[in-house]
């Protein structure tokens, strides 16, 4: 039998990472070598052999993490938020002088989040007009959610492709912030409200019809089945991967 993945865990006091501890410790091709929270030391990890970290931090402490992580010679899967492009070519210029290292990041580990964001950039091209509402928990740090972030990107480049120009909208906003932020002439909305937890819609609509593409992240552990095949695959991919849509093909 092939020995179990040392897996640790970095951010094992918070929401996921709770969730991600107990998915990892239930699965028999993994150990979980090592729980890092705010305030430990990384040299846990180490210590702990750990030969895959998996991220659910905050996006201010992730990029230290990960260079220390890729320094280490750890390959590592991260969840954490907060990846602009000058972000990834950081990550892509550390990974280049450790070959051997993979390190995927994934804005959403949900199967269901990441068919929705396919679904998205199929119809793209087939509407004038695209929004996104996000909706999350109270106490998310940032938006708009990384999910969010990733679709306006991924619908952006399709409509590119299929040659359209920009949405029809001749709203002036009276107050800033009405129309929601501008990811790549993409608006998105982003709701906070007690009793949520991970949601979304992507609205298209053109002359007479709309098509409503929605995802709901019920509970944590729906992000976890993802975040294993991560773990399972990441080492075996070196180099920078960016969602889990490879993995599933
Ligand atoms: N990619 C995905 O599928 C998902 C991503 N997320 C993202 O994951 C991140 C975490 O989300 P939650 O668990 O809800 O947040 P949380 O606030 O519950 O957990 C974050 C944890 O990281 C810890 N932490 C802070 N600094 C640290 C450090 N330097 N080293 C180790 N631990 C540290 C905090 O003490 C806290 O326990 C967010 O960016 C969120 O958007 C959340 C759900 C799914
Ligand atoms: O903070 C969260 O909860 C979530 N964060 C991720 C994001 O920003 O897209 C994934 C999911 O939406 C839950």
């Amino acid at each position: 039998m092939t020995e179990p993945i040392r897996v640790g865990v970095l951010g094992a006091r918070g929401r996921m990472g709770l969730e991600v501890c107990k998915a990892v410790d239930g699965a028999a091709d993994m150990e979980l070598a090592a729980m890092v929270d705010q305030g430990d030391v990384l040299f846990n990890m180490e210590d702990a052999h750990a030969e895959v970290v998996v991220d659910f931090t905050t996006p201010d402490v992730v990029m230290d993490n990960l260079r220390w992580a890729i320094e280490h010679g750890i390959s590592a899967v991260v969840g954490t938020t907060g990846f602009t492009a000058d972000r990834l070519d950081q990550v892509r210029s550390w990974l280049a002088e450790k070959p051997g290292v993979g390190v995927l990041i994934a804005p959403n580990f949900g199967i269901a989040a990441v068919l929705m964001m396919q679904f998205a950039a199929k119809a793209a091209r087939y509407f004038e007009s695209a929004e996104i509402i996000e909706q999350h928990h109270p106490r998310k740090l940032d938006a708009p959610s990384g999910t969010a972030t990733r679709t306006a990107q991924v619908i952006a480049a399709a409509r590119a492709e299929a040659g359209l120009g920009p949405m029809p909208d001749a709203t002036k906003e009276e107050v800033a912030g009405a129309r929601g932020a501008d990811i790549d002439g993409v608006r998105v909305h982003a709701v906070r409200s007690a009793g949520l937890l991970a949601h979304q819609e992507v609205l298209f609509g053109t002359d007479g019809e709309i098509l409503t593409i929605r995802h709901d992240s019920l509970d944590r552990v729906s992000f976890m089945p993802g975040v294993l095949l991560a773990v399972r695959n990441v080492r075996s991919r070196p180099g920078l991967t960016i969602g889990i849509d490879s993995l599933l093909d």
